[in-house]
């Protein structure tokens, strides 16, 4: 995508990266805290089970604890982020803050998740939950606004694989809908939980015209997947990583895709694919190894998404400047990874398109020209 012949430099910088404008699809709001923020939580809550108190180690904690090569250790994590998360005050605060980082990071729209059956432990309602976390997105966006920065952030309701509850988080993701809630997931360990059990939940969202999106292909392979598309009607895939299972790349260069692969490719099936969190999970070896290179090749639907924050010490940026590192991409390619976001997205369609538009497409154009004119002044 570069101009060839031209003295256009080809990679962007970390500056540039930063104020590119960015579109999130994958955030977990209780894998994104800032350190300081659960050490205060904590305090305020009474909850005493912290590794330390200490800001700073606290996120270098979290960091190498979520950092083990398994799923089901690196998910032991969020007992800590979920303990202090339990009152109104503390979601709105999260949320609040959560949507002040995505902006100052350059993310203009975000679909954020979390499990409201993970928060009702000091007796909160279901209701209460999703009520609290949207009033404290509105107020980030709105202190993000005060300091210049435009973001609008939707929600996602997660239901835990392994638990019973996706009926009833369905339900309220329904009920939730058009006032903040755009979306319904299902997280937590794969092997073992696939996403059929949850069928019922996936076909009443389907009757209700609703969207969701389904974690798989991340610690268990194709049938996940297979599963997620073809059985449960997923809209999107959190991860899909293990999509390149069924790719076959032949020592000559020749690519092959399987039927599930180009079932997954032709039908635009979006998949959010989250590096450092797939290289802390083992579900790749390095950067320059994930499958993202290949897939984004390929022109799969591919974007680039953080996972958890706090866990993978990341943000949007930092998760763009590795693959910038990893396979030499230009501006012009992270305008393709956004656009392909916000295609993807659970907007309505003609928001969708202003995004793209009025937001996306004149923000790495003001970027692309900069080369023109030399430093601002
Ligand atoms: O990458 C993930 N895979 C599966 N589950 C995850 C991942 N990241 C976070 N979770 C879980 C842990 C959280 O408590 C839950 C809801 O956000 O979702
Ligand atoms: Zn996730």
């Amino acid at each position: 995508m570069t101009l060839a012949g031209t003295t256009a430099p080809r990679v962007p910088t970390a500056e540039q990266i930063a104020r590119a404008p960015k579109v999130l699809l994958h955030d977990h709001l209780d894998g994104g805290l800032r350190p300081e923020t659960i050490v205060e939580l904590a305090a305020d809550c009474g909850y005493e089970g912290l590794p330390t108190t200490d800001p700073v180690e606290l996120g270098v904690w979290f960091r190498e604890a979520a950092d083990s090569g398994s799923l089901e250790r690196y998910l032991e994590t969020f007992a800590h982020t979920c303990a202090v998360m339990q009152t109104r005050e503390a979601l709105v605060r999260v949320a609040a803050d959560c949507a002040e980082d995505l902006a100052a990071d350059g993310v203009v729209y975000a679909e954020v998740r979390y499990a409201p059956e993970q928060h009702l432990e000091a007796g909160l309602t279901l209701d209460e939950v999703v009520e609290a976390v949207n009033e404290g997105f509105r107020l980030g966006e709105a202190n993000a606004r005060a300091r210049g920065h435009r973001i609008r952030v939707g929600t996602l309701l997660t239901a835990m694989r392994h638990a019973a509850r996706s009926q009833e988080i369905a339900e309220l993701a329904n009920r939730h809908r058009d006032r903040g809630v755009v979306g319904f997931d299902i997280a937590g360990a794969e092997a073992g939980h696939p996403p059929t059990r949850h069928q019922a939940a996936f076909d009443y969202l389907k009757g209700e015209n609703n969207h969701f999106t389904i974690h798989a292909g991340e610690a268990f392979g194709l049938p996940s997947i297979w599963e997620a598309v073809q059985c449960c009607g997923a809209d999107r895939l959190g991860h899909g990583v293990r999509i390149v299972d069924d790719i076959t790349v032949g020592e000559d260069g020749r690519v092959e895709l399987g039927r599930l692969a180009a079932y997954v490719r032709d039908k635009r099936v979006p998949l959010e694919m989250c590096p450092t969190s797939n290289l802390q999970t083992g579900a790749a070896a390095s950067y320059a190894e994930h499958p993202i290179g290949l897939l984004a090749g390929l022109k799969f639907r591919v974007t680039v998404n953080t996972d958890n924050r706090l866990m993978s010490g990341t943000s949007m940026s930092r998760e763009f400047g590795h693959l910038v590192d990893a396979f030499g991409y230009t501006l012009g390619d992270m305008e393709w990874f956004t656009v392909n976001a916000m295609k993807s997205a659970f907007l309505p369609f003609d928001e969708r398109l202003a995004m793209i538009n009025d937001v996306i497409k004149p923000g790495y154009a003001e970027l692309k020209a900069e080369w023109l004119f030399g430093p601002r002044g």
